[in-house]
């Protein structure tokens, strides 16, 4: 994480010095530790702490996975889902520990900017990045995640002492323990939105509105629900909502394993928003159509169940395997193609195209708090790079008269209306979506008649992913 994308901390410390040390200890935490950066109290002469006397600490895959995640995030910029696997795997994690990690690290990525400012109070020196996290974690299970106090303190504690990190238990049992007691009340006055989103983010949204960066802000420090597309005809599962759109709307945490008809491919899992592109699609019975970059399969199973001939196209072989595996269960007719979108040749042109091109992600940070301080404004050029070749190969495939949706799950304007203009300059001709077309959510609709969603539409009922979608034909 580079200083200019955390969020401004204050300049003055003090609380730590009028403070005192906690007295007692909490389970499995025998050492009451001093509110100072220094090394936990009882360490050795010269700075190295005595390790005798404690016992040795009990495992806990749930906080050493939660933990690693954290770090991946912070320290080395490594989405979630990649630390997650690779931890989970060498912690021996079972599945309910891996979920109760992801619930953890997500909580704390999802507070990240007011965590570290809330700790700030409590720490005299800047403590090493991983401690930091340690504590944020804690903090996060303090303040957001309801977690008993005894809990939250004593595994931060363990933790730091099965990380080498031993010399900062005491640091850690001080400061979690004075966050317990205070509750709520070590987060008065900090502007949670603002600090939760990274400054060049929150800048970046300014484009969408007045006000939309906050409402995007305030969407994203919740934990998403779970929308499902039903298939025509089935019945939806009981326990949801039905949405504008179609979409059926479960509280977060629903697990769709467990939903009726999951087996039987009634429906398949797809955010509210990300059902829009392939329905401006207007895909008909019988066209010939493409879904480049397809997996894991929510457009492609849109477009399969019009009754048209679908092609999906992916590139990531895992990913691939995945999309198989997701119409297996929907039961649905599609060839299926590992190929690379930016060189694949259909046997014909075709009717109709969906361009879901891989972007930034930061519109689906609601899901992936991740995103939010993993991507940089960098790595945008690599990105624009190959959406305009997946432009180009797309306009290629297309018959004459035929149509394109591009659509990218990203905030971020040089990948929406940039690309959209690059389109253009490709020889695309416009197709501007109507509000008319998208009853609905005709806010979504801008003067260009592109479709720009973001996660603060809807927001009393959980927000949506935020897309951008353009429509164009290929001239005659
Ligand atoms: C935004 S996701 C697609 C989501 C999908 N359309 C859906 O609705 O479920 C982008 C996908 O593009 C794939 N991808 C990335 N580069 C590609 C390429 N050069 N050719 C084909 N697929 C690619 C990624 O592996 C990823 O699965």
């Amino acid at each position: 994480m580079t200083s200019s994308d955390r969020p401004s901390r204050p300049k003055t410390r003090g609380q730590s010095s009028r403070s005192h040390a906690p007295r007692g200890a909490a389970p499995g935490n025998p050492a009451p530790g001093q509110p100072s950066g220094g090394p936990e109290r009882g360490g050795a002469p010269g700075g190295k702490p005595r390790q005798k006397g404690h016992p040795p600490t009990p495992p806990d895959p749930t906080r050493d996975v939660a933990f690693d995640i954290l770090c991946g995030v912070v320290e080395h910029r490594r989405m979630l889902e990649n630390s997650l696997t690779r931890s989970a795997t060498a912690h021996h994690a079972e599945p309910r520990d891996r979920a109760a990690a992801h619930r953890i690290a997500a909580a704390t990525l999802r507070h990240l900017g007011t965590l570290r400012t809330a700790l700030e109070p409590f720490l005299r020196k800047e403590p090493p990045e991983p401690v930091r996290v340690a504590l944020m974690m804690g903090c996060a299970q303090l303040l957001f995640l309801q977690t008993p106090p005894h809990a939250a303190v004593g595994t931060t504690v363990s933790l730091l002492r099965r990380r080498k990190l031993a010399p900062f238990a005491g640091l850690a049992n001080a400061v979690l323990r004075r966050v317990a007691a205070q509750g709520d009340a070590v987060l008065d006055g900090l502007d949670q939105p603002r600090l939760d989103i990274p400054p060049w983010l929150w800048s970046s949204w300014s484009v969408l509105g007045a006000g939309v960066p906050r409402a995007i802000a305030r969407t994203l420090s919740h934990e998403a629900p779970l929308d499902i597309t039903l298939r025509p005809g089935a019945v939806p599962p009981e326990g949801g909502v039905l949405l504008p759109n179609g979409s059926w709307r479960f509280e977060s945490g629903t697990r769709v394993t467990e939903l009726a008809g999951y087996e039987e491919g009634a429906f398949w899992v797809q955010d509210a928003a990300a059902t829009l592109p392939a329905r401006l699609l207007n895909v008909q019975n019988g066209e010939q159509v493409l879904d480049l970059c397809a997996a894991p399969g929510g457009k492609t199973a849109q477009l399969a169940v019009t009754g048209a001939h679908v092609t999906a196209v992916e590139n990531n072989p895992a990913r691939m395997e995945r999309l198989i595996e997701n119409l297996a269960r929907l039961r649905l007719d599609v060839k299926t193609v590992q190929a690379d979108a930016t060189t694949y040749t259909p046997d014909a042109p075709q009717d109709a195209i969906l361009l879901d091109a891989p972007c930034s992600a930061t519109g689906t940070a609601r899901r992936h708090p991740d995103v939010l301080w993993v991507k940089r404004p960098r790595d945008l050029a690599a990105l624009t790079d190959m959406q305009d070749k997946m432009l180009a190969a797309a306009r290629d495939m297309l018959k004459p008269g035929g149509r394109l949706v591009y659509a990218v799950c990203s905030l971020q304007e040089e990948e929406g209306p940039a690309r959209a203009r690059a389109a253009q300059a490709m020889g695309l001709v416009p197709s501007p979506f109507t509000p008319e077309e998208l009853p609905c959510l005709p806010q979504a609709i801008t003067p260009e008649g592109w479709l720009r969603t973001h996660p603060g539409l809807w927001a009393e009922q959980g927000g949506m992913d935020g897309f951008f979608a353009a429509r164009f034909t290929r001239p005659a």
